[in-house]
């Protein structure tokens, strides 16, 4: 270890915790870790030490291996996925060096491309849930390759909390240089104003970096071997999402666009007539004056038939499900074409796959003001849901030994997560009715209850909800995981086992979950396409399994390997309450966060704890922050290596909260008094002790005692004593 600060600097604050690894740092090089075979115990706590315990247990084992990295948006999962991924291929090679270092980093650039955004946390977040599967052969050489994606933030196309942006992707096309594109797409001349504030980057160095990555990401498609006439149906269906924005909706009166000029352009890049775009926008139905094909107008029909039940979506609310609509079938497309480069007919025996997912949201993380919303909620329950897989694996398997073990000290449990107050529905699904009852359900479920009722309002869902989790009286103060705002329609939630308190916004939550028939619609408006490079590419998709209700994309399945991925996937949304449920969009979050655990559970499974050294503060981007990543030797190196402001810009309580949240501390009990491993522990209080040292003591040569009450004190306060509860 000592060997590696000296050779490679600052770069080095990660360590084993039982199970699972803390990693700050990933950066290092390939070479250090270049023997296929190198044991855990011989490599140092490292990223690439990871990949390679994960490599060596598939090969040893012949089993499926799983890595899932667990943080707060920003903390650096994704950056550490790629270095994951890009290590194994190298360490590996590939069956006929299909797999060149070059496709994955294309692979990486489309992907950021599409599915990230700079948002208050992070200047480059990922938006969807990521699943990428490396098959290895008999040989141990990668074979093939999949990508499943769950989760898409597709709504952020037309709507996000105010300072963040749309996805990468609008603005690199509205800075291309192009000349013959931009005409096409008729962005010569662009709108003043645009309603889901898709506008050009003002700042000239902006406008000329998003102009080269829009050149990086033709490229990296064209490495991908998507083709330049499929190229040009994306920059269409964007195009279109573009002047749908400009073309706007009224705000009274008939449903319609605001400016018919710009719904022109965008029925023109889409293929078909500005009837047809604003009927399968704002009225769901065809009218008389229809013209085109019987199925675009049964199509309409079917929608026509079941109308939405409750209050009636406004024009602008149906425009943003049809640009939401689009995106996610663009999306959908675009998984599948990467698909079509990764798989390969070579035959595989087992697979690591690598599971990266948004962060943890919380806004006042980032100084915003604001509350969180629902989408950020669909994040942060994703990674409840990995954190209960990291409980089951790490202490309810291993209180199971001790069980078996006479005379050692049973360790103590960690306290109940929150996901049951997220999900948690008692009932039959098959049984359970959709009227109000008083049985305990779980958020999603009482949010799809009151969406779907008459009278049903947000404030009516915070009633139940506080009556069925909130503080009770006579109940132990502090242990509730939800307490009430002093703001109508907001509540505070305690993620990460009440070590991070998000105070959600609930303002509009009822009618964003409704079945928006637009978005529906998108798929049909594509598929029927007058433009054949569009309909081409999107024809028979809306019938074939290839998207499980618009959630799931990259069911394909190459090998044999990625079809029984699929399958289990495809398991998870036909079986149980799945098959009465899936069309319900708050249902789907939970299966499809049920789909990404079913496909990594029966592998043997690595966690990976990214840490965020300090908060993005007011709106800035993280990136931009001097210290952003903490470094053992920014800890540890001499004076003239380290700037003492440096370590001011560490922020303790955050990192503190992060290290109780992710349970590493029970880990680490647990992991003493079942393997006792001197050396392992003592280099992770030597290198952590700096977060907390008046909390530890040394009891006799290795034995660390938390003063838990201390620790709390020292914890980020409870929104109970900052807020006042009126209801309390
Ligand atoms: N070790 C590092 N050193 C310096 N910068 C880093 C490091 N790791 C990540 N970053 C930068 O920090 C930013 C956030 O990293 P990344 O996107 O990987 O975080 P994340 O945990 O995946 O966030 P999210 O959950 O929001 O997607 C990126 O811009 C990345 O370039």
């Amino acid at each position: 270890m000592h060997t590696l600060r000296q050779r490679y600097g600052s770069n080095l604050i990660h360590t084993y915790a039982g199970p699972a690894m803390v990693v700050i740092n990933p950066l290092s090089s390939p070479s250090m870790y270049s023997e296929k075979g190198c044991r855990r115990e011989d490599t140092s706590p490292h990223i690439y030490a990871v990949a390679q315990a994960a490599y060596r247990s598939m090969l040893m084992g012949r089993q499926d291996q799983a890595v899932v990295l667990l943080g707060a948006s920003g903390s650096g999962k994704t950056t550490n996925c790629q270095h994951l991924v890009q290590y194994l291929a190298t360490i590996a090679g590939s069956t006929g060096k299909v797999f060149s270092a070059e496709k994955w980093q294309a692979l990486y650039t489309v992907l950021e491309a599409f599915g990230n955004s700079s948002t208050s946390m992070n200047g480059n977040a990922t938006r969807f849930s990521q699943i990428i599967s490396l098959d290895f052969d008999q040989a141990g050489q990668v074979a093939s390759a999949s990508i499943q994606t769950l989760l898409l933030e597709k709504l952020r196309v037309a709507r996000r909390p105010a300072n963040e942006a749309t996805f990468n992707v609008f603005y690199y096309l509205l800075a291309c240089s192009d000349s013959a594109l931009r005409t096409e797409l008729h962005f010569n001349h662009l709108a003043e104003n645009n309603v889901f504030g898709i506008v050009p980057l003002a700042k000239p160095e902006e406008k000329q970096k998003a102009t080269q990555q829009f050149n990086k990401l033709q490229a990296a498609m064209k490495v991908m071997g998507i083709s330049s006439d499929e190229q040009k149906a994306f920059w269409l269906v964007l195009g279109a999402i573009y002047h749908l924005g400009a073309a706007g909706a009224t705000k009274a009166g008939r449903k319609q666009f605001a400016r018919h000029e710009w719904a022109q352009k965008a029925a023109y890049l889409l293929g078909c007539s500005l009837e047809e775009l604003s009927s399968s926008i704002f009225k769901h139905q065809p009218k008389g004056s229809l013209q085109r094909s019987t199925s675009f107008r049964q199509g309409m029909l079917r929608a026509q038939r079941s109308p939405p039940a409750g209050p009636k979506l406004t024009a602008l609310e149906c425009l943003e499900g049809m640009a939401a609509g689009l995106y996610s079938e663009l999306f959908t497309l675009l998984i599948s074409l990467l698909n079509r480069a990764l798989k390969s007919s070579q035959h595989s025996v087992c697979s690591v796959t690598v599971v990266d997912t948004p962060g943890a949201q919380n806004p006042e993380v980032a100084g915003q003001s604001r509350g969180a919303t629902f989408e950020e909620l669909c994040h942060n329950y994703a990674q409840e849901r990995l954190q209960l897989l990291f409980h089951q694996r790490t202490f309810a398997q291993e209180l199971e030994r001790y069980k078996e073990v006479a005379g050692t000290p049973r360790p103590p449990e960690p306290p109940p997560l929150l996901f049951s107050l997220l999900q948690h529905c008692q009932c039959h699904p098959q049984v359970r009715s959709l009227a109000r009852t008083d049985e305990a359900r779980g958020l999603l479920w009482l949010l799809e209850e009151e969406a779907l009722q008459p009278g049903g309002s947000e404030d009516t869902l915070l009633e139940r909800l506080l009556a069925y989790y909130g503080p009770q009286e006579g109940g132990k103060k502090g242990h509730d995981p939800l307490l009430p705002s002093d703001k109508p329609r907001h509540f505070f939630l305690g993620h990460s086992s009440g070590t991070n308190w998000v105070h959600y916004d609930a303002t509009g939550w009822l009618n964003h979950v409704k079945h928006n028939p637009a978005t529906q619609n998108a798929s049909m408006l594509l598929q029927e396409s007058q433009k054949k490079i569009i309909s081409s590419l999107f024809a028979g998709r809306g019938s074939s399994a290839l998207v499980l209700s618009g959630s799931v994309a990259g069911l394909e399945g190459g090998s044999q390997l990625a079809l029984r991925r699929a399958t289990s996937m495809r398991k998870t949304f036909t079986t149980g309450v799945a098959a009465v449920k899936k069309k319900s969009l708050c249902i789907q979050v939970k299966l499809q966060v049920d789909a990404l655990i079913d496909s990594i559970k029966k592998s043997k499974l690595h966690f990976v704890h990214c840490f965020l050294p300090k908060a993005a503060g007011s709106g800035g981007d993280p990136r931009g922050l001097p210290c952003r990543r903490v470094s053992g030797s920014e800890l540890e190196l001499p004076a003239e290596h380290c700037e003492p402001a440096g370590l001011m810009q560490l922020d303790v309580p955050l990192l503190r909260a992060q290290l109780r949240g992710s349970r590493l501390l029970d880990a680490l009990r647990m992991y003493r008094q079942g393997y006792p491993d001197h050396m392992v522990f003592a280099e992770f209080r030597r290198r952590f002790d700096v977060l907390a040292p008046h909390l530890t003591k040394k009891h006799g040569r290795n034995y660390i005692v938390v003063d838990e009450k201390r620790v709390r004190s020292l914890a980020p306060p409870h929104p109970a004593s900052r807020t006042p509860c009126p209801t309390r």
